[in-house]
């Protein structure tokens, strides 16, 4: 398992801050850009010990600063070297310095033409990237990525935006990337996380419990961050005390996602579960479920589930269809945690804020699984809203009072009080039909096991995640719900 200081995500603000910090505890900041540009030409000399020449294209910051520390040692290494920069001669500070101490010459930027065999240590933008990549670098780019030549990059490929991950006109594709002290979420969030490459954190020696001072609450999911919170079942403990939880199913004809879901989260060790069905749904249902208990859904089961202090948790929305009907039952199980997902969440597409008030008013335990087109209807004005998705996923929260899993080959979860964690490990292949029925049982499951709903979030979409590695290529929504207990083990 990760220590929290290798989980935690930086954006580029707040380690610009931890930088000036550094500077202002008497640290050098000279000797951390020699730090960081030596251990980008270390990694590139071991990596590419054959290397044709190395092409160190040096931007008009401080990560062009790394650059020409790179350059340095690679002179001092006697490796064939270029150097190619963005105003060379107006450089301030710690880049000027660096620029100073290399003695070979440096051409304009635009000058670089691209050759097989160049390997290219991309030292252009990092952090301070502000607007998109002017057209020289683009072309660079495009022709570095054209001749597949091998990049690495100083801090974040050029052009990768790394507070939210997208590309600012045009981007290097890394073969690596060195990062230095802590991953900023630009290296995690996609498109980004293709650009980088093999992602390598480098301690440039600024103290941890200054880059911990200014981080803000994001993090990589993963067992650290719930672990703690998920009490595990023991083998003496009563099926009831692993939680009891009642999933909603639709229709006869739509009936196959609640199953999912419920099988999901006996699979992810709820103590029981029941399928809460409609009249008309409870044959098909019978006919395809063992372990999981069928209750007929009138007023009257309902309302005795919600005063039965067994039954821990809720699922509602997988193929229930959208109506009314499924807002007021929605609204009527706040009382304990829910997850709400699929068309729950559509189903308050025209009102999004008499859920978001209810979920206020009763202090609820709920937890929302939107993907793409789920939150957009939910949160038009966010969903085009500039700013990263961990931005839109943390105000999302706020605004509605519940944990948002918004879904994604990067899912992000966020809770109301501002936490997120960005998710890394979902295999392609749990894109299929029923995946998101699959997850919302487990979330649901991890909810009944008294976890906190931002820590049963995370969790649900790491066993997921983790459940769709088990699986491999070519997994269904069945295959991925059998692997499930297979998860587990690693959490600990
Ligand atoms: N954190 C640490 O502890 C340490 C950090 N270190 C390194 O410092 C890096 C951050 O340095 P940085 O702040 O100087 O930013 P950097 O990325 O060099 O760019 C700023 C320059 O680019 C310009 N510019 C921006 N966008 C542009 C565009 N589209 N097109 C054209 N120009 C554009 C911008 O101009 P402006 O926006 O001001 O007009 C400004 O001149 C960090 O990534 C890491 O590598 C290490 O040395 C060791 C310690
Ligand atoms: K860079």
């Amino acid at each position: 398992m990760l220590h929290e200081f290798e989980r935690i995500l930086i954006g580029p603000r707040e380690m610009g801050l931890v930088d000036a910090d550094a500077a202002g505890s008497g640290i050098d900041s000279f000797r951390l850009m020699q730090n960081a540009g030596e251990a980008v030409a270390a990694l590139a000399l071991a990596r590419y010990p054959d290397s044709g020449r190395f092409v160190v294209l040096c931007g008009p910051g401080n990560n062009g600063g790394d650059g020409y520390v790179a350059a340095a040692a690679f002179a001092r290494a006697g490796a064939s070297l270029c150097i190619y920069g963005i105003g060379s001669e107006d450089l301030k500070g710690d880049a000027a310095r660096a620029r100073a101490r290399v003695e070979a010459e440096v051409a304009p930027l635009s000058a670089y033409a691209c050759r097989p065999g160049d390997v290219i240590i991309d030292a252009i933008f990092g952090a301070g990237l502000s607007r998109d990549v002017p057209q020289d670098v683009a072309r660079i780019i495009a022709d570095a990525t054209k001749l597949r030549l091998p990049i690495v990059a100083a801090d974040i490929p050029s052009g990768l935006d790394g507070e939210t991950g997208e590309i600012r006109g045009a981007a290097f594709s890394a073969t690596d990337t060195v990062t230095f002290m802590a991953r900023k979420p630009g290296h995690l969030l996609l498109p980004g996380r293709e650009l980088c490459g093999a992602l390598h954190v480098f301690d440039i020696g600024i103290p941890k419990r200054l880059v911990m001072a200014r981080a803000g609450k994001l993090w990589e999911n993963g067992p650290g961050l719930f672990s703690d919170a998920l009490a595990g079942p023991t083998a003496e403990s009563h099926k009831y005390a692993r939680g009891h939880v009642a999933v909603f199913s639709g229709g006869p004809t739509s009936s196959g996602a609640a199953r999912l879901s419920a099988t999901a989260a006996l699979k992810a060790g709820a103590g029981a579960v029941t399928l809460v069905s409609p009249s008309e749904a409870l044959a098909v249902n019978a006919a395809h479920l063992n372990a999981v208990m069928l209750r007929e859904a009138d007023s009257r089961a309902i309302r005795a589930m919600l005063g039965d202090h067994r039954v821990s948790a809720f699922v509602v929305g997988p193929g229930y269809g959208v109506s009314a009907a499924l807002r007021e039952l929605a609204l009527s199980l706040l009382t304990k945690p829910t997850v709400l997902d699929a068309d729950a969440l559509t189903a308050f597409a025209s009102e999004p804020k008499s859920l978001f008030e209810a979920i206020h008013a009763e202090g609820a335990t709920v937890v929302m699984t939107p993907h793409e087109g789920e939150f957009g209807r939910l949160f038009p004005d966010l969903a085009s809203a500039s700013g990263s998705k961990v931005e839109r996923a943390r105000k999302a929260a706020a605004r509605s009072g519940a944990v948002i899993v918004y879904k994604g080959s990067d899912t992000v979860i966020a809770a109301p009080d501002g936490r997120a964690a960005i998710n890394t490990n979902a295999p392609a292949d749990l894109a299929t039909a029923g995946s998101g029925d699959v997850l919302a049982g487990i979330t649901a499951a991890m909810l009944a096991h008294a976890a906190p709903a931002f820590e049963a979030a995370c969790a649900a979409v790491w066993i997921h995640g983790r459940s769709g590695q088990v699986a491999g290529g070519g997994l269904t929504a069945e295959t991925l719900v059998d692997v499930i207990p297979q998860a587990f083990p690693e959490m600990v």
